[in-house]
């Protein structure tokens, strides 16, 4: 029997913003039931994987665009900066809003209802779900962006080119969303381009994602040669035909009966699958063991939605063992509708992910700990695992937490050419509404949140709130930026500030890499010098791994990134999207300085007139390499003395005897325009000024430590501003610097990258003397195919799953020199899916260029990652190298 159409597409949803607009008043549905049909979930990927293309089919079939969007012509939804469409790359994650299976005019006018208690016969998949979805770049420049978004991600698809296999950067951004628990299903693309290979990418998956391969789908090549026409569905034993609509939107499914007559090669195929399917779920879900001896140990007779909900089990494990694998061709239309269903049956509601992660006064705990502990007063607080958690809940009074209205990340801002500055939020808890003050606890300032959008591809369309769960955007925000925390607490007006410690309350911090490439920026003329600076700021809003430094005396301004074209799409967008005029340097390796001896104490007191007005203050500085700070300096905490961790591993201590911070009085030792937190934050970034340049060759000072004394009964005046205080702080630093370096000149230090690179054995050879001969660096670990059952670590010494993908079932490929099929078969070149893996430390400098050197060392087959590993100080030969090589790198 023939099934007949399965997907219906496109055109699902007229006139679906008013619709839409109904179906978001969201405060009237019960939000459990709302969660449960929520999907917040990302698209990661290597470069050029589709992530886009597959996007845009999403978009398409869910009914909330009327035409594809093509990458190559550049109209697609999701990549809307004028740069990504010029390069044809996503170098900003979009996050939009659709629904999956699409919503009806009469479903969108109804309340959302609870989901059935069990989905044994009919999946998830048949009822409409929201799905948050946010495509993530590729580029290993924009990591940062892909890391910032993982933390929003509730699953991910992972999207792989069917010809290049795992690829290096997929292999990076999958242990990354491991590390945050997120699980994730692979949808291998291309399988209609000449080469592609199923078999051989599936047996990589196990190998270099580590985890079982669980094949859901094996692709229906027509006659068994390259010609892709559909997928084959081992879950639901069917085999599903594209053809009929060049849109992909009508779907054939055939039931084996049928396939077989059809194509039975194809048929038997399918059942192999099915069966290494359930052997494979049997090891990892006692339920399917169950159910397989129900069924008298028949694989096939296993109804596929008990399938299903085997596969969400073993998905939802952590950490995850078992990766669902789809099959398609994006950009033919094959596979996508599929693809969808699964991201609904399988990935997890945000009411089924981890408590999220918060920081409170420098102390870490969870949210749900923080929010329990309104009740710690009346309730025994429940004995934590971690003692520091415990105190940090303590430390909370019990009033103050149960002002907490609503928390939310904003996790992305952008800066949108019809709507101004959009901010993207996901809500961790309550409910943020319309025309909420929002106080944001990284920069600690408050702003109203005058109105609410939910993002259908081009549409926003307003809403009233965003509640739990929920990702959503603000626009017109002045300040907040991306990865800011944003606090509604009750009653709280723009001027206020959250009390009881709450106003330090952050979800999830994470670290900003420290940038290894920077540029020169000059404005015109002297007019143009606010617009650039705007726009600049607008630029640091939205990608927190830009770093902007400014030298008031001199005037330059530099503005460093990641990498070298991570700078290059900021120029870009500088002076075309924002029409800055501006001249640009060229991008240079971001070296740094460092002290290599301690100073005496420098005294620097700043007495003149500024802005017409006396203004005078002393600060007194001394400065040390960090490595050298005592334990008891490192230890000392008390309320007059203040502590920052700086950029750089650069640290500040303040000392500021007979004033307290925890006095919420102003003290009758400072002048009535100040007080100490301002002094504080004056001196803060008076010293950030200082390093950001140093005294050797003007590169950012790094690891020291700098010691400020104010002594208010010597360093305060009645004419002292908090400005004259910025301005001493910095020139008492600087002074520091100088004398340091007079005395003990300054080292210089350079960045040194993490490489791992990915060859085959024929190459490996070539490749290490290269990297360590010609680029001067350490190999740190080797590792492949001929230790598959041996090595149990990543390249970055982290345990992990080792896979035999000589155990792995997998397909025939037709293109495939040497084919088989059935469990444990090992179709496919195993030699070369176990690729030599060789892990070494490297000078950024010797890695400019190195993908085309690395190309013609493999034959075009190797590929690489890198992060920074740290600052390494250069001896004097290899500073006379670097700075005579200066300006050979554009
Ligand atoms: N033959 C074929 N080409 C595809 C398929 N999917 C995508 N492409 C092409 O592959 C190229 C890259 O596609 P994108 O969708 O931009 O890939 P991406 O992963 O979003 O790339 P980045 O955003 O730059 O990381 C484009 O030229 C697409 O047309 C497919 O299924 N088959």
């Amino acid at each position: 029997m023939r099934l007949g159409w399965v997907w219906r597409a496109g055109g699902a949803i007229p006139g679906n913003v008013t619709l839409s607009r109904r179906l978001l008043s969201t405060q009237a549905q019960p939000q459990h039931a709302q969660l449960a049909r929520t999907r917040n979930i990302g698209i990661i990927a290597h470069i050029d994987a589709g992530k886009t293309t597959t996007t845009e089919r999403m978009l398409y079939y869910s009914g909330y665009t009327r035409r594809i969007g093509d990458v190559d012509e550049g109209s697609t939804v999701t990549d809307f900066l004028p740069a990504e469409r010029a390069r044809g790359i996503t170098i900003q994650s979009a996050a939009i809003t659709f629904h999956w299976p699409p919503i009806n005019a009469q479903q969108a006018q109804t309340p959302v209802e609870d989901l059935p208690q069990s989905f044994d016969t009919t999946p998830r998949s048949a009822f409409s779900h929201n799905i948050n979805l946010i495509d993530t770049p590729g580029h290993a420049d924009f990591t940062f962006e892909v890391l910032r978004s993982l933390r929003v991600l509730d699953g991910a698809v992972c999207i792989l080119d069917g010809v290049a296999g795992v690829e290096a950067q997929t292999e990076k951004v999958w242990t990354q969303a491991g590390h945050h628990q997120i699980p994730r299903i692979v949808f291998v693309n291309k399988l209609d381009r000449m080469g592609a290979a199923f078999s051989r990418t599936v047996k990589e998956i196990g190998v270099r994602l580590h985890g079982w391969p669980a094949v859901c789908q094996i692709p229906w090549w027509k006659g068994g040669n390259g010609d892709f026409i559909g997928v084959g569905d081992a879950v639901h034993l069917r085999g599903l035909l594209w053809q009929g609509a060049s849109d992909g939107s009508q779907v054939q499914a055939f039931h084996l009966e049928d396939l077989h007559q059809k194509d039975p090669s194809f048929a038997d195929e399918v059942k192999r699958a099915r069966t290494a399917l359930v052997e494979l779920l049997s090891e990892h879900d006692d339920g399917m063991v169950e159910l397989f001896l129900e069924h008298d140990e028949d694989h096939l007779a296993i109804p596929g939605s008990q399938l299903v909900q085997s596969l969400r089990r073993v998905v939802l494990q952590t950490p995850q063992a078992i990766i669902p694998v789809f099959a398609g061709a994006s950009f033919r239309n094959i596979g996508v509708q599929p693809l969808l269903d699964a991201v609904v049956d399988l990935l997890p509601t945000p009411l089924e992910r981890p408590d999220p992660e918060i920081s409170l006064e420098n102390r870490t705990s969870s949210l749900s700990q923080l929010l329990s502990s309104t009740s710690a007063s009346r309730a025994p607080v429940p004995k934590a695992k971690n003692a520091r958690v415990v105190s940090t809940v303590k430390s909370v009074n019990s009033p103050e937490v149960k002002n907490i209205q609503a928390l939310a990340l904003a996790f992305k801002v952008v800066n949108d050419a019809r709507r101004g500055i959009l901010v993207y939020v996901r809500v961790y808890s309550g409910s943020l509404d319309r025309n909420a003050v929002l106080y944001n606890t990284n920069l600690h300032n408050a702003e109203r949140a005058q109105r609410l959008f939910k993002m259908y591809a081009n549409d926003a369309v307003e809403v009233e709130s965003i509640t739990t769960g929920q990702i959503g955007v603000i626009p017109g925000l002045k300040h907040a930026r991306t990865g800011d925390t944003l606090l509604v607490y009750k009653g709280l007006s723009v001027k206020g500030t959250p009390s009881g410690g709450l106003d330090t309350l952050q979800l999830k911090p994470i670290d900003v890499p420290p940038p290894v490439f920077f540029t020169s920026i000059e404005p015109n003329s002297l007019s143009e010098q606010k617009h650039v600076l705007d726009s600049l700021n607008i630029l640091l809003r939205e990608d927190p791994s830009l770093h902007l430094s400014v030298d008031e005396e001199s005037g330059q301004t530099h503005l460093a990134g990641m990498g070298d074209l991570h700078l290059e799409i900021a120029r870009d967008r500088l002076l075309n999207d924002f029409k800055a005029k501006a001249r640009i340097g060229k991008i240079e390796i971001g070296y740094r300085e460092t002290l290599t001896t301690s100073t005496t104490p420098c005294t620097y007191t700043l007495d003149r007139a500024i802005a017409g007005k006396p203004t005078k203050a002393t600060v007194v500085a001394s400065l040390m390499p960090a490595d050298d700070v005592p334990p008891t300096e490192q230890n000392a905490e008390d309320e007059f003395v203040t502590k920052y961790t700086l950029p750089d591993s650069n640290t500040l201590i303040i000392t500021h005897p007979l004033l307290s911070r925890l006095s919420s009085k102003p003290s009758s030792l400072l002048p009535p325009s100040l007080s100490l937190p301002t002094l504080l934050t004056s001196l803060h970034a008076g010293v950030s000024a200082a390093l950001a340049r140093g005294p050797l060759h003007s590169y950012p000072v790094f690891n020291t430590h700098v010691a400020l004394t104010l002594d208010p009964e010597t360093a305060v005046f009645p004419e002292s501003t908090p400005s004259a205080f910025a301005m001493a702080a910095r020139s008492a630093v600087q002074k520091a610097l100088r004398e340091a370096n007079d005395k003990n000149r300054n080292a210089m230090m350079e960045p040194v990258m993490r490489v791992t690179v990915f060859v085959n054995e024929a190459s490996l050879g070539s490749v290490v003397q290269d990297l360590s001969s010609s680029r001067g660096g350490q190999v740190l670990s080797l590792s492949g195919s001929d230790d598959v059952d041996s090595s149990v670590s990543n390249g970055d010494g982290v345990e992990v799953l080792r896979v035999d993908p000589n155990l792995t079932y997998t397909p025939p490929d037709p293109f495939a020199s040497t084919s088989g099929s059935g469990s444990g078969s090992g179709s496919g070149d195993v030699g070369e899916i176990g690729q030599r893996q060789i892990v070494a430390r490297v000078p950024l400098k010797e890695m400019v260029g190195y993908l085309n050197q690395l190309r013609a060392l493999t034959g075009g087959r190797g590929t690489f990652v890198m992060s920074v590993d740290g600052f390494e100080k250069m001896g004097s030969q290899r500073v006379k190298e670097v700075m005579e090589g200066m300006g050979e790198f554009v």
